[in-house]
């Protein structure tokens, strides 16, 4: 499991249709990441279609960054699609503690078994039920705290959990790795976490979960890297941050994957 840029490779053959029903802040972002990337996203989330795009979408997304109620009952009928279908779908649980709200929609969506759950740690921490620091959207607690809970929460169900931050934890409950990669400079560019959700989504197509989330971890992080090689400040990386996601190739992540099991 060392050839993360094959993962990447793979992903491109694809060139998967994902879905993704995410927030307002992160529509824009997420949609060119992913086109960067090599990926076809569409945002689709009106409870009259979301279902049914559900059926033949190759992966779904689902974001819980800018809640409603209608969005809830689109979100969840996609998700027991993607569920009964056999079709990935990755959760974004945003600021999942912050309100009973967004606590009762994640243990919600988590009844609908998602293939991974991509937080940061604060996110990660909240899902299980656990106090949580997080400020908001943002992280207000370390990496290495939320590995138990990350453990626990890919245990109870099922799934693979990548908690983000600046050196990244993904498990499936029994394996573990850390991704080193990353700048600083990524937590300063709103949705970059919920774009990397996407990328995730795009990777798992046809691939094993926790390989192709660690390899997507460790490309998005190493597009980071270069993207800050050429920034003058937020705005300048966020725009070569999406030049850096298109040009890196599959040799650059074998070469640059910082990843270690533990
Ligand atoms: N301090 C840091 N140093 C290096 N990389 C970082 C740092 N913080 C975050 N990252 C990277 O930024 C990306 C997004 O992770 P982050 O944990 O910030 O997501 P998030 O909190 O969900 O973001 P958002 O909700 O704003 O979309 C990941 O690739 C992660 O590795
Ligand atoms: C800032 C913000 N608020 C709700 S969603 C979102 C995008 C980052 O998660
Ligand atoms: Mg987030």
């Amino acid at each position: 499991m060392t050839n993360w840029g094959k993962n990447l490779a793979t992903m491109r053959a694809h060139a998967p249709l994902v879905q993704n029903i995410t927030n307002y802040v992160a529509m824009n972002v997420m949609a060119n990441a992913m086109l960067a990337s090599g990926a076809s996203p569409a945002m689709v989330h009106a409870e009259e279609e979301a279902a049914e795009f559900a059926s033949f979408t190759q992966a779904l997304t689902i974001n819980i960054g800018t809640l409603s109620p209608a969005w809830v009952r689109a979100m969840t009928a996609a998700a027991q699609v993607a569920n009964t279908v056999g079709t990935p779908w990755v959760l974004d649980p945003v600021a999942a503690g912050a309100t009973a709200f967004r606590r009762e929609t994640s243990a919600q969506l988590l009844t609908c078994k998602p293939t991974v759950i991509r937080g940061n740690a604060s996110e990660i921490i909240a899902l299980t039920g656990e106090a949580a620091k997080g400020k908001g959207a943002d992280a207000a607690d370390t990496v290495s705290a939320a590995e138990n809970a990350a453990r626990i929460l890919a245990q109870q169900t099922g799934a693979v959990v990548a908690v983000t931050g600046p050196i990244d934890f993904v498990t499936n409950g029994t394996e573990a790795f850390r991704i080193a990669n990353g700048h600083a400079l990524m937590p300063q560019v709103t949705a970059l976490g919920c774009a990397l959700t996407g990328v995730v989504g795009a990777f798992v197509v046809g691939q094993d979960p926790l390989e192709a989330t660690v390899a997507a971890l460790a490309y998005y992080g190493l597009a980071g890297e270069h993207a800050a090689k050429v920034a003058q400040g937020p705005g300048s990386f966020a725009m070569g941050f999406i030049d850096a996601l298109h040009a890196i190739t599959p040799e650059d992540v074998n070469n640059g994957a910082k990843v270690v099991a533990t």
